[in-house]
């Protein structure tokens, strides 16, 4: 495909993306019939339209319109480039601008420029203050893709020298211990011979960086309330070396699990009810939540939350600490994670908490801001108190 091909092809799948379908599905659908696209388009079509879709309302006011044309050009606007080297009307690609499209666009304002919904940049400033504004231009970035070392199999240094010996270039991540970005060929880690050994993991680094700061000790029963695909599972199971205990209330999100326990050599045992095996020393409690932090992967994410949902969500977080704190040991400890930036979802939910069981003490908080170092993440450890 030429490159005004690929940009007519993301602005038709943009239109269907605006109208309510889903990016990822859409992307795959289109790849599946554009059987004259090889991977190199499928994976620019695909930049092309998360660019597009982290950046919407910024490129919708420089292209004078909110459809996948109008964000197209916006796009090149943004880049200085000249739409009418794009919109040639030549075969595949986008029709020649009208005069209107011409003369249509204006330097986007405010939270227009930060591409964020007016109601959530007020919600961003609000929680993160003079960072609320570095937050949003780091989301409207590409994620970098970073790898946890996996501690059971290899360390940093040699993972990274097993992932070298196939192609893929790596350096370290202040972040955490674990973490590894790579600089030259992702595409290639998830077919080579160190994923497949089990040498490493695709997790973000702030992920990895949560487990760091939980207080495990050797021996420890611990359980991932919230596993989802186990991503902090695995990494704990890494850290302490024994059995780690996995739950999620949707089981049909563990599958892949037990796969990727065995790669990893980790020990992971799957509870369907928590309760039948508790006490724990520790329950990590990695939430549900908007995912404000990490909304460079979920491009569409922030312009489908609304305010309810943030309430919604608070309830469904609330709930989970609940029933967490009834299986920890007394004197144990409860951790409260997510990847999001907003106080709502954060603060506000552990200073309910703590208003609810007074037995509970709030020992550290950890913020992750999104950024080259990783998403945006929140972890607070929270002790319990033996009277
Ligand atoms: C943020 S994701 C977990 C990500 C995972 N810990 C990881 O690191 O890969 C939140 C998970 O909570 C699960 N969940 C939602 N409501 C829940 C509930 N009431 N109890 C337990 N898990 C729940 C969801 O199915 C989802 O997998």
């Amino acid at each position: 495909m030429t490159p005004a091909a690929r940009i007519q092809a993301a602005a038709e799948l943009l239109d269907t993306v605006l109208a309510g379908a889903r990016a990822e599905p859409a992307l795959t659908t289109w790849a599946r019939q554009a059987r004259y696209a090889g991977s190199g388009d499928r994976r620019a079509v695909r930049d092309l339209v998360y660019d597009a879709l982290r950046r919407r309302r910024s490129y919708a006011a420089l292209g004078g319109a909110e459809t996948g044309r109008g964000l197209m050009l916006g796009r090149l606007r943004a880049r200085g480039e000249d739409p009418d080297a794009v919109f040639t009307g030549d075969r595949h690609a986008p029709a020649p601008l009208d005069p209107a499209e011409r003369a249509a666009g204006r330097a986007p304002q405010g939270a227009e420029a930060l591409d964020l919904p007016d109601w959530l940049w007020d919600a961003f400033r609000q929680s993160l203050g003079d960072g609320a504004e570095a937050a949003a231009l780091a989301l409207r970035e590409r994620a970098p893709v970073h790898l946890r070392a996996n501690l059971l199999r290899a360390d940093r240094d040699a993972a990274a020298r097993a992932l070298a010996r196939e192609g893929v270039e790596t350096r370290p991540v202040a972040t955490a211990r674990t973490a590894l970005e790579v600089t030259a060929g992702a595409q290639k880690v998830a077919q080579g011979r160190a994923f497949a050994d089990g040498l490493v993991e695709l997790q973000d680094a702030a992920s990895q960086a949560v487990v760091e700061a939980l207080p495990l000790s050797p021996g420890d029963r611990v359980l991932d309330l919230c596993a989802g695909g186990g991503g902090k599972t695995l990494a704990i199971a890494a850290r302490l070396g024994g059995e780690v205990f996995a739950h999620d209330a949707h089981r049909r999100r563990l599958a892949d699990l037990p796969a990727r326990a065995r790669r990893a050599g980790a020990q992971v045992r799957i509870l369907d009810t928590p309760e039948a095996e508790a006490p724990f020393d520790l329950v990590l409690c990695d939430v549900p939540c908007s995912g404000s932090g990490a909304w460079r992967r979920d491009p569409d994410a922030r312009w489908r939350l609304t305010p309810k949902d943030l309430e919604d969500l608070a309830g469904t977080q609330d709930a989970i600490l609940d029933r967490a704190a009834a299986l920890v040991t007394p004197g144990g400890t409860l951790a409260y994670a997510t990847c999001s930036v907003l106080t709502c979802e954060n603060e506000d939910r552990i200073a309910a908490f703590l208003g609810r069981h007074p037995v509970w003490r709030a020992r550290r908080a950890h913020r992750w801001a999104p950024g080259n170092g990783g998403d945006g993440f929140f972890l607070t450890v929270l002790t319990h108190e033996i009277r």
